[in-house]
């Protein structure tokens, strides 16, 4: 297994997003953000965008798991080379990509994307079901992750984590290694998800997204 990759074993990786029109959506933010998580004990930082990319692989020493979304409808992580090239250069050192099997906006496949990339950068298929994780392992990806379940065709959308994609993935994966993500959002979760086979967690919302929390906390009190 790569150096990079064996270090994140067992470890929380912290996803800094803001979305589009948000109050947060500014480079320097997320990566005072990331820088945060990083002093909280973050393994490694996941980010969308490549000024965002950029920034915090400025800031923290942890490696970056950098992807860019485009368009929310059908593939909308990394959806092509041009993408994907771009992610690396902005400097991360894992590229997520979406692994379903779905046509991308440009008429390419999963397979052809990581196909181009892989050997200049690590590749994390982001899956929504098993036939995601099959066809991200038979392309020959560094890690598949649990992160569209629910998103995309597949499965159901679970009201935490999807752990029992997470067992079904470790099942059959071999070598590759499973990362939980996706709806983590209690430490518990966090823990269940690594009993479950994960071989690291990353959790977005639950640590970076304050409007998410606030709300949470609003609905609870009503
Ligand atoms: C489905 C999709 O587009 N997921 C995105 C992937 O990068 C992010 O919006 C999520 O925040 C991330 O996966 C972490 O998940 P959660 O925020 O639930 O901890």
């Amino acid at each position: 297994m790569h150096p990079l990759i064996e270090q994140l074993r067992g470890k929380l990786i912290v996803s800094c997003q803001a979305y589009m029109g948000e109050p947060m959506r500014h480079p320097e933010t997320m990566a005072q953000i990331a820088r945060a998580a990083e002093l909280g004990g973050a393994a490694a930082i996941r980010c969308q965008g490549l000024s965002d990319i950029a920034a915090i692989k400025g800031r923290v020493e942890i490696p970056v798991i950098g992807l860019w979304k485009e368009g929310h409808e059908g593939v909308y992580i990394t959806p092509s080379v041009r993408h994907a090239r771009a992610c690396i250069a902005a400097g991360s050192d894992i590229v997520a990509i979406d692994a379903t099997g779905r046509l991308r906006p440009d008429g390419s496949t999963f397979e052809d994307t990581v196909e181009a990339v892989r050997g200049e950068t690590l590749v994390m298929a982001d899956c929504a079901c098993m036939d995601d994780v099959h066809r991200a392992v038979a392309a020959g990806v560094d890690i598949v992750s649990t992160t569209m379940a629910g998103y995309a065709p597949g499965r159901e959308k679970t009201e935490g984590p999807d752990l029992d994609f997470v067992r079904e993935a470790v099942a059959v994966a071999g070598d590759t290694p499973v990362f939980c993500e996706g709806r983590v959002h209690t430490p518990a979760q966090a823990r269940e998800a690594l009993d479950a086979g994960a071989f690291a967690v990353v959790v977005g919302t639950a640590i970076t997204h304050p409007t998410s929390i606030t709300g949470w906390f609003c609905n609870a009190m009503s």
